[in-house]
């Protein structure tokens, strides 16, 4: 078993570079599979997610190369072959192979999705839009089957603003005969980056990052070179962990558009930011207010960056509270924080956090962000060893995180 230590209490200060972003990454590689011919996208992050999606890839028959921080995807001997298991349920995103293949062949097999399992991640908006394009839509034991002689454009409207649904959907309707509308469409930067590709493939979509988009089926689509966008929660926590250890941390190739609800936020609790071009720089004071958090769809405050923030708020004075409307129990983290002597009371959808010191001890991540949240409180700890369990969750998010805050001046390890 791996554990992440961290003898905390140092101001973090240097300067971190922020590598693509995950989110859209395990979105960008299903939505390669409609090209027929290769695809090249830079600035991939080295992420367990990315190298379980590229084994996926070359399960389905297609040719995978990394050159240095890009992948050249060849699709042109891809298959439609039956994925009800194995790989496919080590991932959430993997769901974003049935928009793709159904795009490309017509026809998917998938088992339902694994990823983080903080609540249960429905995928019924997906299935309406598929039916709406004229699929038919079948539950074996847990694999999804999707299959139609010819997808067709139609109105869909989301009953909930979903980042998955949106994004599947226009994966299929690239490929549809005739014109999609997806009306109360999810706006996060990742669906214009998926857009993005999309179009430089061939596809015709308009008004992605808007509540609707528009998509005109095209007959083909073909290769070409994607960089992807920065990842805005691996950012956001490395904001966090500069306030929370009241250090000086210039966090390189961001976009900060995309960060302005946390750095909204930071700026209401006293955290000093500077907004520059592609980066943000975070010098952490010794006094930070108690805030109110939401976390929203964008441009709201990201359900992935709360976990971190619970962590961050704990070094407040006063009592914070944070609600999710997203994911109402999005609360892992809790019962650990509380083992680092945290105070936290968890109600309904929110976490009512009293600020105070917090304490070394054996803690486990239970998902990705959890594993964050304990690795920006650990950075705080004065005295002792924090011991991180569950790092396999870290991993999936957060790339070469280990020499980021060596080089940022922690005392940081990992122990078998
Ligand atoms: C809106 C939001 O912040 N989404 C985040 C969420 O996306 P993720 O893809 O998990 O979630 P969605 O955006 O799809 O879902 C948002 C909400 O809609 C519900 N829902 C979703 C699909 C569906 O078919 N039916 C349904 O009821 C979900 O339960 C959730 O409450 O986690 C991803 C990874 O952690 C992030 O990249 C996304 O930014
Ligand atoms: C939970 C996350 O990932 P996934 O949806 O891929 O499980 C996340 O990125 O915070």
């Amino acid at each position: 078993m791996e554990k992440l230590m961290i003898r905390g209490g140092r101001p973090l200060r240097g300067t971190v570079q922020i590598s693509g972003a995950k989110n859209s990454a395990v979105a960008l590689l299903p939505a390669s599979l409609l090209a027929e011919s290769e695809v090249v996208l830079d600035n991939l992050p080295h992420l367990s997610d990315v190298a379980v999606y590229s084994e996926i890839l070359q399960e389905l028959g297609g040719q995978v190369t990394w050159k240095g921080d890009s992948m050249v995807i060849d699709p042109s001997n891809l298959r439609s072959l039956p994925m009800p298991n194995g790989k496919v349920k080590m991932l959430r995103a993997s769901y974003y192979l049935m928009g793709a293949l159904l795009g490309r062949f017509g026809e998917a097999t998938i088992g339902l999705p694994g990823g983080c399992n903080f609540e249960p991640r429905p995928i019924d908006q997906h299935i309406k839009g598929f039916e709406a394009l004229g699929a038919v839509v079948t539950n074996d034991h847990g694999s999804i089957h999707i299959s139609a002689k010819q997808l067709r454009g139609a109105k869909i409207y989301l009953d909930v603003v979903s980042v998955g649904a949106t994004i599947n959907i226009m994966l299929a309707a690239s490929r549809a005969k005739g014109s999609t509308v997806i009306e109360n469409a999810a706006k996060e930067p990742e669906i214009i980056d998926v857009a993005t590709l999309l179009n430089a493939m061939g596809a015709k979509i308009k008004g992605a990052g808007t509540e609707t988009i528009r998509i005109e089926g095209v007959d083909s689509l073909s290769g070409c070179r994607h960089s992807i966008i920065p990842d805005r929660i691996q950012a956001a926590t490395y904001m966090m962990m500069a306030a929370a250890t009241r250090g000086d941390v210039l966090i390189d190739n961001v976009i900060p558009k995309h960060l302005e609800a946390v750095t909204a936020k930071l700026l209401e609790m006293g955290v000093h930011v500077d907004e520059l071009d592609e980066a943000i720089r975070i010098i952490g004071q010794p006094h930070y207010e108690a805030v109110d958090v939401k976390a929203l769809v964008y441009p709201g405050f990201a359900t992935d960056m709360q976990s971190p923030m619970t962590s961050l708020l704990t070094q407040a004075s006063g009592v914070s509270i944070l609600t999710d409307h997203v994911y109402s129990n999005r609360f892992k983290h809790v019962p650990e924080l509380m083992r680092m002597g945290a105070k936290i009371r968890v109600e309904t959808r929110s976490a009512i956090i009293e600020g105070g010191k917090l304490v070394a001890a054996k803690v486990r991540a239970a998902d990705l962000r959890a594993g964050a949240s304990l690795v920006v409180a650990g950075l705080t700890v004065e005295d002792g060893v924090t011991e991180i369990t569950g790092v396999e969750y870290i991993d999936r998010g957060y790339d070469h995180l280990v020499d980021n805050l060596r080089r940022l001046g922690a005392d940081v390890w990992r122990e078998h």
